[in-house]
């Protein structure tokens, strides 16, 4: 008896919100596991021809939206790292077709992830308003990065590599 083909897909698909570290962990990881990686906005970028963020101001986030999902769909298709953009999960669609996935959720608060992306530098109300919107993203969010994790994996305070390690040993087989 011959078994079937087992189809192609990712080892694992990193999910979190801007400035968890899925690009740098993503990185970190596919070295450690010898593979590639991918990111959902770099096949947007390839499918609309041009950046995300003009995707987002010429196009409107509804469009950005429906690209990014057929771009989730193509990379899940792909072996290796998967790095998914951090509002992916807001789709139903996403979400139902993360849960036949290994889905690690990177968590960061935003005390750490306000470092990472730099927009803890000032108090002036144009550096305030991205902290708060981030924090209103994460609160609706949080549930449905919840969701589709297979494993949650706290970064704050911790190094690329550090969160890299434990990504690597709960692939193999370890607790979370
Ligand atoms: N655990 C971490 N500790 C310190 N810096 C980090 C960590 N993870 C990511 N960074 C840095 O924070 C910035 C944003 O990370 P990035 O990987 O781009 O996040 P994401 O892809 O989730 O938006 C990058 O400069 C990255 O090197
Ligand atoms: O949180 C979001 O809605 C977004 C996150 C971004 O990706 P990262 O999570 O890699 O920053 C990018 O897809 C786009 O700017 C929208
Ligand atoms: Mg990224």
């Amino acid at each position: 008896m011959h078994a079937l083909p087992r189809r192609t897909r990712p080892q694992v698909v990193l999910v979190g919100p801007p400035g968890s570290g899925k690009s740098a962990v993503g990185h970190a990881l596919a070295e450690l596991l010898g593979a590639g990686c991918v990111e959902t906005d770099r096949e947007v970028e390839r499918l609309a021809g041009t950046p995300v963020s003009e995707v987002f101001v010429d196009l409107g986030e509804a469009r950005f939206r429906e690209l990014e999902r057929e771009a989730t769909m193509q990379v899940l298709a792909r072996d290796g790292v998967v790095e998914i953009g951090g509002g992916a999960i807001t789709d139903p669609a996403v979400r139902a077709v993360l849960h036949d996935h290994t889905v690690v959720f990177l968590d960061v608060g935003i005390v750490d992830a306000a470092k990472r992306i730099g927009f803890d530098q000032s108090s002036s109300m144009v550096a305030l308003l991205p902290r708060r919107s981030w924090i209103r993203h994460m609160e609706a969010r949080r549930p449905l990065y919840t969701e589709v994790a297979t494993w949650t994996v706290d970064t704050a305070g911790r190094s690329v590599q550090d969160v890299a390690d434990q990504v690597v040993e709960l692939l193999q087989g370890g607790t979370a």
